[in-house]
C-alpha cells in the first residue's frame, strides 16, 4: 500500500475533517461551520495528512502555542494537536512518519519546545516527550464541604455575577493573559477557543452542553475569577441529587479562587461538585469547612513537552538559588542532545554546550518532566531514569528546579 504524507491543500479539508472524526471515533460528519473554521484557524504548512488512493486516513496538525514557564515567561512552543492514524492504517508507522516531520520543522523554526496532551500514555514517549505536568479532579460532597449558604458569599467583599456567553468572551482573554502569567504550564488559547469554549460556535459532530458562566469581581471591580459549569439534573424519591459539573475554573488571586468555589459549594439542590482537572496541589480542599469532603477522582500526566533546544529552554526559566549544573541530554532523535552547562539563579540564567564532565545524565524526555519542576530529580533517579554522574548533583537538581507550586495546563488542545 502506497502513503502520500504531505501538508494538506485548502480542497483536502473536508476529507481531513472526515479522517479526524473517524479516528476520534465521533460521528463521521462534515459540517459547513467546521470547514469554515479549520479554514480560518489552521496554519497550512503544518497541517498534514496522509493519503491513500486519494482518501485522507490519518491527521496531524500542529500551531505557535505560547506556554508559560518557571517565572512567567512566554515560551513558544510547538503545539502538536489532532492526531488520528485511522484504524485501517494503524501500526505501520504513519503516526511515525508525521511527527518525524513534524518536528523537524519545529526545530527549523527555532522552537524550542514542543507540546501535547497525550491521548495515552505509551504513545509519544518514543518521540522524546515526557509528562511535564499532572492533574487531579475531585468530587465535592457538598453536605459535607462545611458551607453554610447564609455566609457563602465572597469574604473578601467582592461579587459573584453569571455572565453570557458574549460577556465571557469580551472579558475573558484579558484575565486568561493575566492568570497565565502567574501559572507555569499554562498555554495560550489560540483563534477561536473563547467562541467554542462559550458555544457560541459549534460544532454539529461534537455537541456540547449549555454552560452557567460566573465571573468574580473583587472589591475594586477587578475581574479576578472565571467559571463555568452545567448542572446534571437527578431527583431521586422526590429529594435532589443534582451535581454541577465546573468545566473551566481560572483566577488571579486566592479570594476568587475560594469565592468562586463556596458560590459553586453553596447552590440548592446540587449536592456534589464535579471539579474538573486542576493541579494536583490546588487549594480547592481546604478552602472548604472538611478538606475530605473533596474526594479524588482522577490524578493523571496531562501536558507532555519535548525539549527542542536546551539551552534557550532552561534559560528561559528562573531558579530559586544560584548554582551551576552540567547535564548530559540523550535523545535519539538527535534533535536536542549534547551537554550543557546551567549557570542559574534567581534572576536569570544561562546554559550553553560545554566540554566540562557532566553532572546528570537523563534523556530528553526526563528533562521535559524536571523542567517545569512538578517532579524532582532524585525522584527519577530512584526510578533510574536520571543518573547520578557526580556525588551531589542530584540535590543541587533538586534545589534548582524545585518550585513552590506544582504546574498546572487547565486546557485540553
Ligand atoms: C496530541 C493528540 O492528538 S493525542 C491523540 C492521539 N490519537 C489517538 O489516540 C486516536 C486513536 N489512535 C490512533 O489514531 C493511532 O493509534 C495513533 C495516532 C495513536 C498511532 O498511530 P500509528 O500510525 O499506529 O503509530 P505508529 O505506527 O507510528 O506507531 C509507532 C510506535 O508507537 C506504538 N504505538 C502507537 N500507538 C500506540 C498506542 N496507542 N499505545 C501503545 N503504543 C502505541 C506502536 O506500536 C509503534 O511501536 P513500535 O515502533 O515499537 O512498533
Amino acid at each position: 500500500m502506497s502513503l502520500e504524507i504531505r501538508t494538506v491543500h485548502d480542497d483536502d479539508i473536508p476529507g481531513w475533517i472526515l479522517a479526524l472524526s473517524t479516528g476520534l471515533l465521533r460521528p463521521p460528519v462534515v459540517s459547513a461551520e467546521e470547514i469554515a473554521h479549520r479554514r480560518a484557524d489552521y496554519e497550512p504548512t503544518r497541517t498534514q495528512g496522509a493519503f491513500d488512493r486519494g482518501r485522507c486516513v490519518a491527521t496531524f496538525r500542529s500551531f505557535t502555542q505560547e506556554l508559560t514557564v518557571v517565572g512567567g515567561a512566554r515560551l513558544v512552543s510547538d503545539a502538536v494537536s489532532n492526531v488520528t492514524v485511522s484504524p485501517t492504517h494503524r501500526r505501520r508507522g504513519v503516526l511515525s512518519r508525521m511527527m518525524e516531520r513534524d518536528l523537524r520543522a519545529a526545530k527549523e523554526r527555532g522552537d524550542a519546545v514542543s507540546s501535547l496532551i497525550a491521548a495515552e500514555y505509551p504513545i509519544y514517549g518514543r518521540f522524546g516527550y515526557g509528562p511535564a505536568t499532572w492533574t487531579t479532579s475531585w468530587r465535592i460532597d457538598v453536605r459535607r464541604a462545611g458551607i453554610d449558604p447564609r455566609h457563602a458569599g465572597p469574604e473578601s467583599g467582592g461579587r459573584i455575577d453569571f455572565a453570557s456567553p458574549e460577556e465571557v468572551c469580551a472579558l475573558g482573554p484579558a484575565l486568561h493573559d493575566r492568570f497565565r502569567a502567574l501559572t507555569p504550564g499554562a498555554v495560550s488559547r489560540p483563534g477561536q477557543w473563547w467562541e467554542r469554549a462559550t458555544g457560541l460556535v459549534r460544532f454539529p459532530n461534537q455537541p456540547s452542553p449549555e454552560r452557567q458562566h460566573v465571573v468574580y469581581r473583587s472589591p475594586s471591580g477587578e475581574v479576578e475569577g472565571l467559571a463555568d459549569y452545567v448542572i446534571k439534573d437527578r431527583w431521586e424519591a422526590k429529594q435532589p441529587q443534582n451535581t454541577a459539573q465546573v468545566h473551566r475554573l481560572i483566577t488571579t488571586t486566592p479570594a476568587a479562587e475560594r469565592a468562586l468555589w463556596r458560590f459553586l459549594c453553596s447552590i440548592d439542590w446540587v449536592l456534589h461538585v464535579d471539579t474538573g482537572r486542576r493541579a494536583p496541589d490546588d487549594l480547592l480542599p481546604h478552602h472548604l469547612g472538611d478538606p475530605r469532603a473533596a474526594a479524588v477522582q482522577e490524578h493523571a500526566d496531562y501536558l507532555w513537552l519535548r525539549p527542542l533546544d536546551v539551552p534557550r529552554l532552561l534559560a528561559a526559566r528562573t531558579y530559586p538559588v544560584s548554582d551551576s549544573l552540567v547535564l548530559e541530554v540523550e535523545d535519539r532523535a538527535g534533535l536536542a542532545g549534547g551537554r550543557f552547562l546551567l549557570d542559574a539563579g534567581p534572576d536569570g540564567a544561562t546554559c550553553a554546550p560545554t566540554t566540562r564532565s557532566a553532572d546528570l545524565t537523563l534523556d530528553v524526555g526526563e528533562l521535559a518532566t524536571l523542567y517545569l519542576g512538578d517532579t524532582p530529580a532524585s525522584r527519577l533517579a530512584a526510578l533510574g531514569r536520571v543518573h547520578e554522574e557526580r556525588p551531589g548533583a542530584l540535590r543541587t537538581a533538586d534545589t534548582l528546579l524545585h518550585t513552590a507550586r506544582r504546574p498546572w495546563c487547565p486546557d485540553i488542545f
